[in-house]
């Protein structure tokens, strides 16, 4: 494949859907929504990448659009070098799609049968196939669930039994809506544990959507938020902090109950708690703890202190705020 082209490209992508709210009897007023308002980016054959954004971002409506499910209103899309809407049915062999909101297995058959019927809807070569479903059975802990019905399976099952519906095909692409949704730390462990081995060994794409940032920070070095159909960050997980103006916490245990810490010297650390002889300072991330906790050491009784890594659902959260606040 070349390189500088990405495996999955948009440009300037839109997405308007047209909907009509009623303002009285009879009378209705037609709307716009922007789902998706001019996204570009690429991603690279074999990148693991996190899409997340709040509720109402237009998060699926991207997703839809690159399965083909949804036709652009505007901009340039390829998969794979394939324009999804247009070649709907071409792309479905590359592609694997899971959402876990809701199963694409059916309903009344035993897993097994549900296979079967993926084997023949994509005419995967019976060797081929035999040897995925016996991979995914064995790494995703299959084996005993294969005859039940698929209503009778638990959420975790269930899905673990999607995403292996997803790979039966051999796709080169994974989309992943909310995998981990609803599932124990269990379930969780066992499907994250799975996605990375795929992508390790099989340079398999994934894109992923989800609002477990734990997902996230154990699979994808890269992230992309979009809020409001934009994207408002493309990069390292690690580089959000910069951008959220993150803070560090100094955790600091004094030899007795004092009112809260005061440093004049440095004013843009804030006391943020006090419970009994422990303290909690909040200050920049992009600062250095050394000369706080000197000042600290000098002008307090000082016993014991840690700093705590800023939490990343925080950083996130404070961006979604900002951006809502614009
Ligand atoms: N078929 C549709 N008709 C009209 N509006 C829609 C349609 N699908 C999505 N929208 C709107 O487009 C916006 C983006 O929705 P989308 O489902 O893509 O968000 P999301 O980021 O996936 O959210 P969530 O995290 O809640 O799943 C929302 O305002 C939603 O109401």
């Amino acid at each position: 494949m070349a390189t500088g082209t990405g495996f999955i490209e948009l440009d300037g992508v839109e997405k308007v859907f047209e909907v009509r709210r009623r303002t009285g009897f009879l009378r209705s007023e037609r709307r716009e929504v922007r789902a998706v308002d001019g996204i570009g980016f690429r991603v690279e054959r074999g990148e693991m990448v996190g899409y997340i954004g709040p509720n109402g971002a237009g998060k699926s409506t991207t997703i839809k659009m690159l399965t083909g499910i949804l036709t652009p209103s505007g901009g340039r899309l390829r998969v794979a070098g394939i324009d999804p809407s247009r070649e709907r049915t071409r792309l479905a062999h590359r592609i694997g799609v899971v959402f876990g909101q809701r199963t694409t297995l059916w309903w009344d058959l035993p897993l097994r049968d549900s296979y079967r019927l993926v084997h023949r809807m994509y005419r995967v070569p019976d060797a081929r196939f035999r040897e995925n479903l016996d991979r995914c059975v064995e790494l995703l802990d299959l084996g005993a669930l294969l005859d039940v019905p698929v209503r009778q399976l638990s959420l975790g099952q269930r899905m673990r039994g999607d995403i292996a519906a997803a790979l039966l095909h051999d796709p080169e692409v994974l989309y992943l809506d909310e995998p981990t949704i609803g599932l124990d730390v269990v379930s969780k462990a066992k499907v994250r544990g799975f996605l990375r081995d795929l992508n390790a060994e099989r340079g398999t794409t994934v894109l992923l959507t989800t609002h477990d940032l734990t997902d996230i920070e154990q699979l994808c070095r890269r992230v992309m938020v979009i809020d409001h159909g934009r994207l408002m960050y493309d990069g390292a997980l690690a580089g959000l902090h910069e951008v959220g103006e993150s803070e560090r916490t100094l955790v600091v245990d004094l030899e007795r109950e004092l009112p809260p810490i005061r440093l004049e010297s440095e004013p843009s650390v804030r006391t943020v708690k006090v419970e009994g002889p422990r303290q909690w300072l909040a200050f920049p991330a992009s600062g250095s703890a050394a000369p706080l906790v000197a000042r600290i050491a000098a002008e307090y009784p000082l016993v014991d202190l840690s700093v705590r890594e800023p939490d990343i659902e925080a950083v996130i959260a404070k961006m979604y705020a900002s951006a809502e606040a614009r």
